[in-house]
């Protein structure tokens, strides 16, 4: 008898997307699977996310890995609070889509183009901080919902744009909605946006090392770990505004040899009620090896900068 992998997965579009990719590498390394849908009290509630808390879409998922409902669990690697869990193993980081936000505008209008007043539709403080801080008089609009409800709020009319990760506008075939890629010199993504945590038990070592060695993908967890220790080490889980990317990126040593490093950008924001929006960025360089300890230093700059008089209602990351 061979053994069948029950993978965890929230039920909505986009994570059963994201399960099929991982669901498919495993079939194509000769495993039997069986895909489990788990249901999350944040599928159930359109409650704000700063309301119902961290890990809503995650904990139940979680729940079912550890009561041996499904032997591995998948998630967005964003929606993961900072904390670790015990045992609870985050076996692999496949490779990350393209991190970036993404505008979907009426009338295939930029961010440039929108006239002042404009109705922006976000959920994301993240999002909301740097759109204002902009400049262009934008009306920001608090939405939640999934990603084709946000989608149809400007089809109906009832906002100019929104503002979505194109990592899940991609895995939903929806790209092609996409106005503008915003640049991260204007917006960084939420710390590990774009990206998947693939988690099993701890004392199941043999489906680590599969999965570890199937759908792991390396740049992308060194840039997750370092985005997610500046996170962690902000202290303020995933419900602070917080903005993050790191590349790894090829470089030349003293002794002129090619060696791998990953470059962090961070940004904070300060004193986010109403119109007053202040942003704090910085950003590091570090051997490929210290991904977490940039994170940390980068945090603790950010901190230094002013970023510890975080403000302001609903912090949320995402
Ligand atoms: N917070 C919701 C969420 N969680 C993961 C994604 C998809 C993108 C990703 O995997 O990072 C989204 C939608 C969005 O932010 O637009």
């Amino acid at each position: 008898m061979t053994r069948t992998i029950r993978i965890g997965t929230r039920g909505s579009a986009l994570a059963l997307a994201q399960t099929g990719t991982i669901a498919d590498a495993l079939r194509r390394a000769g495993e039997n699977v069986e895909i489990v849908k788990v249901s999350t009290p944040g599928d159930r509630s359109h409650a704000p996310i700063a309301e119902i808390g961290v890990g809503v879409f995650t904990s139940a998922l979680r729940e079912a890995l550890l009561n041996k409902q499904v032997d591995v669990a998948i998630h967005s690697y964003k929606d993961l609070p900072t904390a670790p869990e015990p045992g609870i193993v985050l076996a692999a980081v496949p490779l990350r889509e393209d991190p970036r936000d993404a505008l979907i505008a009426r009338d295939g209008l930029t961010l440039g183009e929108l006239p002042r007043g404009a109705k922006v539709g976000t959920g994301s403080p993240r999002r909301s901080a740097q759109l204002q801080a902009l400049g262009l008089g934008l009306e920001i609009v608090p939405i939640r919902g999934n990603i084709d409800t946000r989608l149809r709020k400007v089809t109906d009319g009832e906002l100019d744009a929104v503002v979505l990760a194109r990592a899940g506008l991609a895995r939903l075939g929806r790209a092609g909605e996409i106005t503008e890629t915003l640049d991260p010199i204007q917006m960084l993504p939420a710390p590990a946006q774009g990206a998947l945590a693939v988690e099993c038990r701890v004392d199941d070592v043999d489906i680590e090392h599969l999965l570890r060695s199937t759908v792991d993908d390396e740049a992308t967890r060194v840039a997750a770990t370092a985005e997610r220790a500046m996170l962690a080490a902000l202290e303020a889980g995933c419900s602070a505004p917080v903005g993050a990317l790191a590349e790894v990126v090829e470089d030349l040593d003293a002794d002129g040899s090619v060696v791998e490093r990953v470059s962090l950008r961070g940004v904070a924001a300060a004193g986010l009620d109403g119109e007053s929006v202040e942003l704090i960025r910085a950003s590091a360089v570090a051997d490929k090896s210290e991904a977490e300890r940039l994170g940390r230093d980068l945090a603790a700059e950010l901190l230094d900068l002013g970023a510890g008089a975080l403000s302001g209602p609903g912090r949320n990351s995402r």
